[in-house]
Order: structure tokens, then C-alpha cells, then sequence
């Protein structure tokens, strides 16, 4: 029996890199939802018996031969459903209407003007105002199925929104679900309650309550591991996990010699400290650093220490007796950058550790609650599950560590000099008390050496490079404006205190282009 809340929306995806935010501000509207790939819609419609539905954006183009369809059953439910630019496109198709490649697409903010009243804009938008949208689109809607009417216009698409209210179906040519639509969630909400009548009793108690169950279900009487990196993201999965199924679980503390100064030893003392759950602290740092040796590829040093964590939590599995489950703190961010969600067309950016970086062949199953939520989300879970502000409020460390923050070849010796000037770095930021207006900062040692001079002396050493950034969920980042001062205090610190470190530059690039690690 799987955990079914009393309402529901299906989101099917097409494989839009943004399909995820969608689901999103679905719970932000306190209504439960889940994603299902298009080919698997039809089976999640009938499990969910969902209270509406919503059809995500694709890469993919509907006059285009192959190209993904909705489930006939969706529209012959009698559902609402909502359908996000190629959702609006193929369900115009679907319906016996028009969609048509066009001359020029509208990438970015674009503005739409409301011609008629309609449910989706209730307390938000009136006839004749004018609303900024974002747009991502080169196909759009050239005639609309029957039963339709327009009621909002944009330059691009004279269908930026269309409606059939005997049907309740509505399709919007923009993305309400990004930031960068600023009424989009409440919208996305209008539907969801408005429409589909959800009443919004969904919340991250609840969330708790369902992923408890489903734990308990998946896991049986079984043992399980649980990767513990002291990151809001394991420290929550933990708490979550332990209050499923209390000591069936153990944790697993990897220290593999790419940590921060100190931080081995913090985090396993915090941990004790505050949770009466037993943790083992593995000090495999030899193994870490030898297998490394002479790797240089980025890819290739993710895809090792994806390997050799696996290689120790199985190990460790047989110690405590034979775990068949493996849980992790995996967020979203670090599935769809790895790896497609849905095995539809997204494309791999890096593979994090925890996912693409996993070996073909596991002997364990994972665990993996948190899967579907964003860092902001994990944090508000960790506060409703009581943990303290000092695991909440940390920034995110990448699970393979400074070994994506050496570029070229990781050493010991390499990392002792970065751990010292990451400290300085961490300290000033303290200090100033810039750190909770960060999302997360570091520090990279370049393999490139350049000319100084101290003391009168000439030195030949390593360039070291801060980055600071903020952001919401890690998916997108802006640099953090430190001022100059604050920069050339910690840039004379570090090459007066760092031998090894003669030359400190600052990273100014935003995500994207740039991805918030340099590797
Ligand atoms: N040193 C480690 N020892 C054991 N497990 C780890 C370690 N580093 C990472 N992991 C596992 O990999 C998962 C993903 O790492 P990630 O860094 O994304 O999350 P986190 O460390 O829990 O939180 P944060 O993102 O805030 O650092 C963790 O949740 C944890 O399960
Ligand atoms: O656990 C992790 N394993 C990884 O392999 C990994 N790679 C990146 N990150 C973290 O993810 C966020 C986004 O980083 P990028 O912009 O570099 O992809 C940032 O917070 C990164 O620190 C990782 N976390
Ligand atoms: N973002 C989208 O869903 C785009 C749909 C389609 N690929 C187009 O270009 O119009
Ligand atoms: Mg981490």
C-alpha cells in the first residue's frame, strides 16, 4: 500500500529542466503532487486518482514526428488540467487544434496583456493590464481546439493564455513556475485551488508524516546505512529516517581526507552531541587519496569517489550485520544536474557524487527522501523536525570535497594548503558576519603558479580563488558583492599565512554560465 493524501495533483513531465519547480509551487499552494514521465502517466493517474493535472514544458516540438504525447485517459477523466508551454501545445494538438513552428521564438521576459477574465487570474490580474512572464518557446499554438477562448496576449504568442471553462482546461504559452514569472505561483495556486477545488491542507508536517510511512514501507525490518556527511541534507534524511525506524539505522561518517580544517572531528562530536544515533566514523582517507592519485579529469575523479563511497558503505553494511538499504541526503538539485529525472532528454552537467557518480552495480537499494525537495525545502523539513540552527543554517559542502575544489591532481599536500586557506576565508566571513547572507562560499587552489615577491625575495607559487555565492536551491547562483576591503583583507592573509599561496583572485562569475563548484 503506498501513501496516498487526501488531494492530489499529477504533473506530467516532458522533460522540461524546470518540470520540478512546478511540483514546487504545487506544495507551496499546500497541495500534495508528483511527477510522472509522460510514458508512465497513466499508471501514476489511476495510483494517484490525482484532483487535477498539469502538463510540463518539453525540449521536444510538437509538429515534430515522435514527439511525446498526453495519455488519452487525461482528457477523457473529466480532470482539469493545466497545460505549461508545450503542455498548452500538445494539448491544443490533442484537442484538434494548431501548433506550428515559429518564425521566431521568445526566449526570456516577455509581457502579456489580459483580454478577458479568467478563473487562473482571480485577485491577481484585470482586463487590459499588462504582466510580466517569462517565456522559453520557438513553436506556438496557430489555432486553438474547440471550446477554447483567449484571454491573455503577448507579442510572441497571441495564445499566451487560453481557457475552456466547461472543460476546465487552461494553457499558458509562458513558464508560471519560475521565479522570474513573479505571479506564476500564484497562478499555479488558482488552478490548484480555484479549479481542481484542492483545499490545501498539505504542508511539510505532513510531508514528514507521508515520507515516515513510505520509509517504513520501503524498508521493512531491514537494516539500513545512512551516509552522514554533517550537511543539512544527510543530518535531515537521518533525523527523518531514525524517527521511521529508530536503530535499524546506523550512520556512516565518510572521512576521506578531503574535509575541511577540523571538520572530521566537528562534525562527528555535533552529531553525537545531539542525537542519540549511532554513528561509526571512518577514517578512510589513505584509500581516498591513493585511488586519486594522478587523476586529473573532473568527471573521473566524481566518478571514483561515487565508487569507493559505495565501496565503503557496503563494507560497512557487513559490519553491522547485513543492511540491505543505503540512505542518502540526496536533493533535486543533484538529480537533474547528473542525470535526467524522468530518463527523458536533460542533459548531464556533472555527475554528483550521489547520483551519476554511483557505480552501475550496487548491492544495497537506496533510501533517498529527499529527493524531490530543494535546499530551501530540506531546511524548512530540518526546522519542522526540530534539528538545531547549527546543522539547518550550514552551507552545502559537495560530498567528493575538496577534491572538485583542487583542479588537476588532488595531494595530501595540496589539500593541507587549500583546508588553510579555506579557514582564513571561512573565519573573515564569520567575523564580518557575512555568513548567513551566503548561500555557501569556498575557497579553489588553481594548478597554475605565478610570480610574487616577499620580503624581497621571488616566489613561485599557486593562485588560490574565492568564491562566494548566493541563491535560493543551488540550481541557479549570483556572485556575493564582498566589498574591496574585505577582499584584500583576506587575500593579504592568505598569502601572508598560506606558504604555498602567493596570489588570491576572486571568482565573479554567476551560475549559469558558470556552475557553483569549478569542477
Ligand atoms: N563524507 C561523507 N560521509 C558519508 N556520507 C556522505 C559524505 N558526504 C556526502 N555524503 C552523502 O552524500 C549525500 C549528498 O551529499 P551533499 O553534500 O549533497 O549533502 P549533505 O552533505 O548532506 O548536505 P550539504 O549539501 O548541505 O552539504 C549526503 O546527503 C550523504 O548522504
Ligand atoms: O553532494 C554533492 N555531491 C557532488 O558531487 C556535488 N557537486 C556539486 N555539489 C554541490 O551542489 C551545488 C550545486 O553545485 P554546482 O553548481 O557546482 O553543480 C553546490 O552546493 C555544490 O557544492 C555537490 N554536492
Ligand atoms: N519550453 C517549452 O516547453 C518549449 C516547447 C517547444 N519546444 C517550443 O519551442 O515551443
Ligand atoms: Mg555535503
Amino acid at each position: 500500500m503506498s501513501i496516498q493524501p487526501s488531494e492530489s495533483i499529477l504533473i506530467v513531465d516532458f522533460g522540461s529542466q524546470v518540470t520540478q519547480l512546478i511540483a514546487r509551487r504545487v506544495r507551496e499552494a499546500g497541495v500534495y503532487s508528483e511527477i510522472a514521465p509522460f510514458t508512465q502517466a497513466e499508471a501514476a493517474f489511476h495510483r494517484m486518482k490525482p484532483k487535477g493535472i498539469i502538463l510540463s514544458g518539453s525540449p521536444a516540438s510538437v509538429p515534430a514526428d515522435g514527439s511525446p504525447r498526453a495519455p488519452q485517459v487525461l482528457f477523457d477523466s473529466g480532470l482539469p488540467i493545466l497545460g505549461i508551454c508545450y503542455g498548452q501545445q500538445v494539448m491544443s494538438h490533442q484537442l484538434g487544434g494548431k501548433v506550428e513552428p515559429g518564425d521566431s521564438g521568445e526566449f526570456g521576459r516577455a509581457f502579456l496583456t489580459v483580454t478577458e477574465p479568467c478563473v487562473l487570474f482571480d485577485g491577481l490580474w484585470k482586463e487590459g493590464e499588462r504582466h510580466q512572464v517569462w517565456m522559453s518557446h520557438g513553436d506556438k499554438v496557430t489555432q486553438f481546439a474547440p471550446g477554447f477562448r483567449i484571454v491573455a496576449v503577448s507579442d510572441g504568442a497571441p495564445f499566451a493564455v487560453i481557457a475552456n471553462d466547461e472543460k476546465k482546461y487552461y494553457g499558458t504559452q509562458f513558464h508560471p513556475e519560475v521565479v522570474h514569472t513573479p505571479d506564476g505561483g500564484k497562478l499555479i495556486a488558482n488552478f490548484v485551488r480555484h479549479v481542481c477545488g484542492c483545499t490545501g491542507d498539505w504542508t511539510m508536517a505532513e510531508f514528514r508524516k507521508t515520507k515516515i510511512a513510505e520509509i517504513r514501507e520501503q524498508v521493512g525490518s531491514s537494516r539500513v546505512i545512512c551516509g552522514l556527511s554533517g550537511g543539512v541534507d544527510s543530518a535531515v534524511a537521518a533525523v527523518l529516517i531514525h524517527e521511521a525506524i529508530g536503530d535499524q539505522l546506523t550512520c556512516v561518517f565518510v572521512d576521506h581526507g578531503l574535509m575541511r580544517m577540523g571538520e572530521a572531528e566537528q562534525v562527528v562530536s555535533l552529531f553525537r552531541n545531539h542525537y542519540n544515533i549511532p554513528l561509526v566514523h571512518k577514517d578512510v582517507s589513505a584509500l581516498f587519496l591513493g585511488g586519486l592519485a594522478g587523476v586529473t579529469d573532473p568527471e573521473a575523479k566524481r566518478k571514483f569517489i561515487g565508487k569507493t563511497f559505495i565501496d565503503v558503505f557496503e563494507a560497512e553494511a557487513k559490519q553491522v550485520g547485513g543492511a540491505d538499504f543505503l540512505a542518502q541526503g540526496t536533493l533535486y538539485p543533484d538529480v537533474i544536474e547528473s542525470v535526467s529525472f524522468t530518463g527523458g532528454p536533460s542533459v548531464t552537467i556533472k555527475s554528483h557524487h550521489n547520483v551519476g557518480g554511483l557505480p552501475e552495480r550496487m548491492n544495497m537499494k537506496l533510501v533517498e527522501p529527499l529527493r524531490e525537495l530543494f535546499k530551501d525545502e530540506v531546511r524548512a523539513l530540518g526546522r519542522e523536525l526540530g534539528l538545531p540552527e547549527i546543522f539547518v543554517g550550514r552551507h552545502p559542502f559537495p560530498g567528493p570535497g575538496l577534491a572538485i575544489r583542487i583542479p588537476g591532481e588532488v595531494t595530501r599536500e595540496r589539500c593541507d594548503i587549500l583546508r588553510k586557506a579555506d579557514a582564513i576565508y571561512l573565519e573573515e566571513i564569520r567575523n564580518a558576519g557575512l555568513y548567513d547572507a551566503i548561500w555557501q562560499a569556498f575557497a579553489v587552489l588553481l594548478p597554475v603558479k605565478t610570480v610574487g615577491v616577499m620580503g624581497d625575495f621571488r616566489t613561485y607559487d599557486s593562485v588560490c580563488a574565492l568564491r562566494a555565492v548566493t541563491s535560493t536551491d543551488g540550481m541557479t547562483a549570483d556572485i556575493y558583492p564582498f566589498d574591496a576591503g574585505f577582499l584584500s583583507r583576506v587575500a593579504t592573509r592568505i598569502v601572508n599565512e598560506v606558504k604555498g599561496i602567493n596570489r588570491v583572485v576572486y571568482d565573479y562569475t554567476s551560475k549559469p554560465p558558470g556552475t557553483i563548484e569549478w569542477e
